[in-house]
């Protein structure tokens, strides 16, 4: 590909925010300034792009964040975005801040928002900065692993109180579409059950006899990871606490999962992609997200990358269920 060249990169994060991507911002402004680059902040997302809200960053700007959850630029979700309109304002708002390169830290949606650019002649790069783990075309997103961690210590404490009580206790963790949080916290926490947006529903009946049956064999608490798209935990709740009498919690942990300081692998990660959305963009590349795939970093189109429909791995979803005794 013919080199293009690049002398402002724009650097955004977009949709839910996630540990590490101020690790990824570092990482951008850094290799950037390092390559004579200019590089310009957008606070907000897209919202902040229609808005202009634009910044220039120096290496100190990005000092002592690395280790600090959230995003320093701030992220939102814009509905004008998805609109052509809002699209070519934003395309035309990188050309008159000069902003030939953008890197788009977010999730699957920021990716479209991303690609829509691209086609708008703005060269764009996306690091996948997401708690939900729901991009295919990478084994790993900022901000799952310090979520994944935080959700586990939490049901850790929930169980703990469970057991002296002989509670069953339902934990609903974030992921409107997607399962891996609560899959892996599943897994991690040895709960009875998890109960995926994934699936098409779930047994009720079975539910109610398989705590029945662990009550018989002396069971002293019944854990169900219940992701936040199956959702209505709390009448779930009601209704085994009605049919089994055994008393039972809904705890919903909700936005703790996505703050804190990030993991060492959150910061590695997003170090890595970082940098390498910058040598991607000065390769001369665009409409491609980064990845990380059987040990190595490597870039994807866009469309490819989206197009991959991300499932469940049902041999791991099998696991769990076989460890569950
Ligand atoms: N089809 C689209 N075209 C253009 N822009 C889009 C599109 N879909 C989403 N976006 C933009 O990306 C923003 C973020 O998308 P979304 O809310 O889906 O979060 P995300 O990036 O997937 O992150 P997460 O799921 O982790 O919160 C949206 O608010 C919108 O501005
Ligand atoms: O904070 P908001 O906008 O309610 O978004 C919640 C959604 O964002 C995510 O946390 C991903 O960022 C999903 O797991 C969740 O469904
Ligand atoms: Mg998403």
């Amino acid at each position: 590909m013919a080199e293009r060249i690049i002398r402002t990169i724009g650097v955004l994060t977009s949709g839910g925010d996630a540990p590490g991507m101020n690790a990824a911002i570092r990482a951008v402004v850094r290799t950037a300034l390092g390559k004579g680059v200019k590089v310009r902040g957008i606070r907000k997302g897209y919202k902040g792009l229609l808005n202009e809200e634009i910044i220039d960053l120096d290496a100190g700007d990005v000092s002592d964040i690395i280790q600090r959850g959230g995003t320093i630029l701030q992220t939102a979700r814009c509905k004008e975005m998805i609109t052509e309109e809002g699209q070519q304002k934003a395309a035309a708002i990188c050309k008159k801040y000069g902003i030939d390169g953008l890197v788009v830290i977010g999730g699957d949606g920021s990716f479209r928002g991303a690609q829509k650019l691209a086609y708008l002649g703005v060269n764009t790069i996306g690091v996948p900065g997401t708690i939900d783990l729901d991009i295919d075309c990478t084994e790993y997103t900022i901000g799952f692993d310090t979520a994944v961690n935080t959700a586990m210590e939490a049901i850790d404490k929930v169980r703990d109180t469970s057991t002296s009580h002989s509670r069953c206790s339902i934990i609903e963790v974030m992921g409107r579409d997607a399962g891996y949080l609560a899959l892996w916290c599943g897994i991690a926490n040895g709960a009875e059950r998890i109960l995926l947006p994934e699936e098409e529903g779930y047994d009720i009946e079975d539910i109610i006899d398989d705590i029945k049956e662990s009550k018989k064999r002396g069971k002293k608490n019944y854990i169900i990871i219940n992701a936040e798209g199956v959702g209505d935990s709390v009448n779930l709740a009601k209704t085994i606490e009605e049919r089994t009498g055994m008393e039972t919690r809904a705890t919903i942990l909700g936005h703790m999962q996505r703050g804190g300081s990030p993991t060492c692998k959150d910061r590695v990660y997003a170090s890595i992609m970082g940098s390498m959305a910058v040598d991607l963009l000065l390769e001369g590349k665009t409409n491609r997200i980064v990845g990380y795939r059987h040990g190595e970093y490597v870039d994807f189109d866009i469309e490819e990358a989206l197009g991959m429909q991300k499932g469940i791995p049902a041999y791991q979803y099998e696991i769990s269920k076989k460890l569950s005794l």
